[in-house]
């Protein structure tokens, strides 16, 4: 192991980094708390500023994933499609079976320059997530608590809310659109959750799913009917990582490369039926090719269809280094303020406080591990 391998694994590192993400996000919450007063008098520049906060959060954990882990994914896609990247607003399909499926998403949003706009149809736990969660509710992230009769009125208005999203969206950049991310399968993929999902397949008479969990169909349709003439296209959306790796966030962190592989397929909205119960029909359907092409993936370790690598922009690590300069100098000072000083009382303090930070974060780290996985899905108990 290299030296700078080794230092990517110790623990002060991980101090110096969580630190930065944790105080830089407390500080992006307070600035979007400040544009609260602007929402009624100007809401399309509340939004783009909400925005770019928002990237200048969010691009932090792909920093880490690009840049301190070295981690790229492979973009499968047909390379007609791939003009249209990031330059259109769509649904985005993805499977929900790694820990890290979300920040592969967000490398390729930043990638395609539509990382700041972004949303997910996400569950409602997640909005209490400390920074991230917060962040989100400014960004006008959609959030369920996954029982319809109760979600259903604000999942429909939710969706409204983005249809007007300012056009022109980055003022002087070339992004004009924005991804909504849907998991249909509405919860991550375990092998008991799995076994339950395929009862319900067999009740339904679906052809069963080796790799994917039923899709659940209500969200999707509901999505795809309320942004008609919004958004453009369906991206199917297929993750899978070489070798068999279980990748996790805490890995990233310890600088382990991982080597995803991605493959997109869009689909044209028009193509995508109207009536309810087609529109579950032609999800399932999809689901079963999604299956397939997993399947293929585990036999051969590729995806079809020709591999593009969409360039890498500077924009994620120039963010982040800023970030930890402006928070790293007052740190330093404080430290050597601390030990002129002498005082046990303070340099407790200051430990304290460190350790409250890592432990903060390493919680929220664990909300992103599958063992830790809701029970949503598995009988008895649906939440
Ligand atoms: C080029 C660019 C490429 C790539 C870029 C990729 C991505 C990046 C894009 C954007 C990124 C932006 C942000 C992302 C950041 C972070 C967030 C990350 C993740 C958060 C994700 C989540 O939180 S997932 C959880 C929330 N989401 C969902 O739940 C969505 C899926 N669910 C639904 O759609 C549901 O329909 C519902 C929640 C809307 C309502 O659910 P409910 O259960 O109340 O009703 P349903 O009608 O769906 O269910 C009843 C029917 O279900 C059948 N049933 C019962 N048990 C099961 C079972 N175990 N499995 C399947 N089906 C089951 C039941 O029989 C009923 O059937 P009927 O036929 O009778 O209706
Ligand atoms: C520089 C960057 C430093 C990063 C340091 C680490 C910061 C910690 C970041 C925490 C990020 C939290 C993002 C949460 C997104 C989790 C998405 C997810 O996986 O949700 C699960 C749901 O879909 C389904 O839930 P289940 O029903 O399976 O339960």
């Amino acid at each position: 192991m290299g030296l700078v391998q080794w230092l990517k694994g110790q623990l002060l590192c991980h101090l110096v980094i969580c630190y930065g993400f944790f105080v830089s996000g407390l500080l992006i919450n307070l600035l979007q708390i400040c544009t609260l007063p602007l929402w009624p008098i100007n809401k399309q520049l509340a939004r783009r500023i909400n925005c770019k906060l928002g990237y200048s959060l969010t691009s932090q954990s792909v920093a880490l994933l690009e840049w301190w882990s070295g981690t790229e994914v492979t973009l499968y896609t047909d390379p007609e499609n791939y003009r249209l990247y990031g330059k259109e607003n769509a649904i985005v399909v993805l499977n929900h079976n790694f820990e890290i499926d979300f920040l592969c998403g967000w490398t390729f949003c930043d990638r395609f320059g539509v990382l700041g706009a972004s949303k997910c149809l996400a569950k409602k736990e997640l909005s209490y997530l400390p920074v991230i969660g917060w962040m989100w509710y400014f960004l006008e992230m959609v959030f369920i608590k996954r029982k319809w009769e109760e979600d259903k009125r604000n999942f429909v208005q939710s969706l409204q809310n983005l249809r007007d999203y300012p056009e022109n969206f980055w003022v002087s950049h070339q992004s004009t659109s924005q991804l909504f991310l849907l998991h249909c399968e509405g919860t991550r993929f375990t092998e008991e959750k799995h076994r339950v999902s395929m009862e319900v397949a067999e009740k339904k008479s679906l052809p069963k799913l080796k790799h994917h969990l039923l899709p659940r169909t209500k969200g999707f349709w509901v999505a795809v009917q309320n942004l008609r003439g919004t958004v453009a296209a369906v991206y199917c959306c297929t993750l899978n990582f070489r070798n068999n790796e279980t990748p996790t966030l805490l890995g990233v962190l310890n600088g382990e490369k991982y080597h995803p592989d991605l493959y997109v397929r869009r689909i044209p909205l028009e193509s995508i039926p109207e009536d309810e119960a087609e529109c579950s029909a032609w999800l399932h359907k999809l689901y079963q090719e999604k299956d397939k092409f997993q399947e293929d993936y585990s036999q051969t370790g590729c995806f079809p269809g020709p591999k593009v690598t969409p360039p890498c922009r500077p924009w994620a690590l120039i963010n982040w280094l800023g970030w930890t300069c402006l928070l790293l100098y007052p740190l330093c000072l404080l430290l050597v303020q601390l030990v002129n000083s002498g005082s046990i009382l303070s340099i407790l303090a200051t430990v304290a406080f460190c350790a409250a930070v890592s432990v903060g974060v390493r919680w929220m780290i664990g909300q992103t591990e599958i063992k830790r996985s809701s029970s949503y899905g598995v009988p008895l108990n649906n939440k």
